[in-house]
């Protein structure tokens, strides 16, 4: 599937009947990188999964390449195009590497898991491994690699980078721009390190408790110090 344009307009959601996310609009052109920052708990998760369809669906759409996802179940947005790489590392702790890489490729060739192998050299030697004997940045290379065998024509990534070593986090970032080169996926990452978020991004959606308060490019906003405080307090500075 090649890249898509996701188009969401004035969407609601949360859990059950408590409403987390309110009138969100925004676009991502195919093939184009936007990030979402915002302190915690301001409902960029909630975005996220209810992208993927995992919460409660309150209110507006949600179109991949202008066909409407929101009244989709979860597996049928991944048919659709959608990929997501949730914020808990959506892996099986119990197969192997290999295994788990299998389950990602619905029904493609074998030969696809070089992709991944190339994408993350380290899987390849951890091949036999199994899940619960991976590193946290190994375990993220592997739900990123399970996903994107999916062949998503948007990937959907929740704070890849939360409590990994840095070297981990520049290998990752630098796999997710030769992706993102590759012109192949449209890329909406949640992350909380402003300074990797602009770097990897073109647009920046910034959200508070639910809405977005800001958007535009990322080099407006790495222009606007004083934006940066106001929306993202003392984690703006680092
Ligand atoms: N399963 C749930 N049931 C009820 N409320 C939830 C649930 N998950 C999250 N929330 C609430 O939704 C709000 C937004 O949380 P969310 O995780 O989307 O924010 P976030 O911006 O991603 O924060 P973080 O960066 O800490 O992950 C919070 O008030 C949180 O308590």
């Amino acid at each position: 599937m090649p890249a898509a344009t996701l188009h969401v307009n004035g969407l609601s959601s949360g859990y059950g009947r408590t409403v987390i996310v309110e009138d969100v609009s925004f676009s991502v052109p195919a093939g184009q990188r936007m990030a979402i920052i915002g302190r915690n708990g301001m409902g960029k998760t909630t975005l996220l999964s209810t992208l993927m369809g995992l919460t409660t669906h309150h209110a507006g759409t949600i179109a991949v390449e202008g066909a409407g996802v929101e009244k989709l179940s979860a597996s049928r947005r991944a048919y659709a195009g959608l990929g997501y790489v949730p914020q808990t590392r959506d892996i099986f702790r119990t197969l192997t590497v290999e295994e788990n890489l299998v389950s990602g490729l619905k029904g493609r060739a074998k030969t696809n898991l070089d992709e991944a192998y190339h994408l993350f050299p380290r899987l390849r030697e951890r091949r036999r491994n199994l899940g619960w004997q991976l590193s946290g940045g190994e375990q993220q290379m592997l739900s990123t690699a399970r996903a994107l065998l999916g062949k998503p024509s948007v990937l959907l990534l929740d704070e890849p980078l939360e409590g990994l070593a840095p070297v981990i986090c520049q290998e990752l970032m630098a796999a997710f721009t030769e992706l993102a080169k590759a012109g192949t996926t449209t890329i909406l990452l949640v992350e909380q390190n402003l300074k990797t978020a602009l770097a990897f991004a073109e647009e920046v959606l910034v959200m508070e408790r639910g809405r977005i308060v800001w958007s535009g490019q990322s080099e407006a906003l790495s222009s606007e110090p004083h934006l940066i405080d106001k929306f993202m307090g003392v984690a703006g500075v680092h």
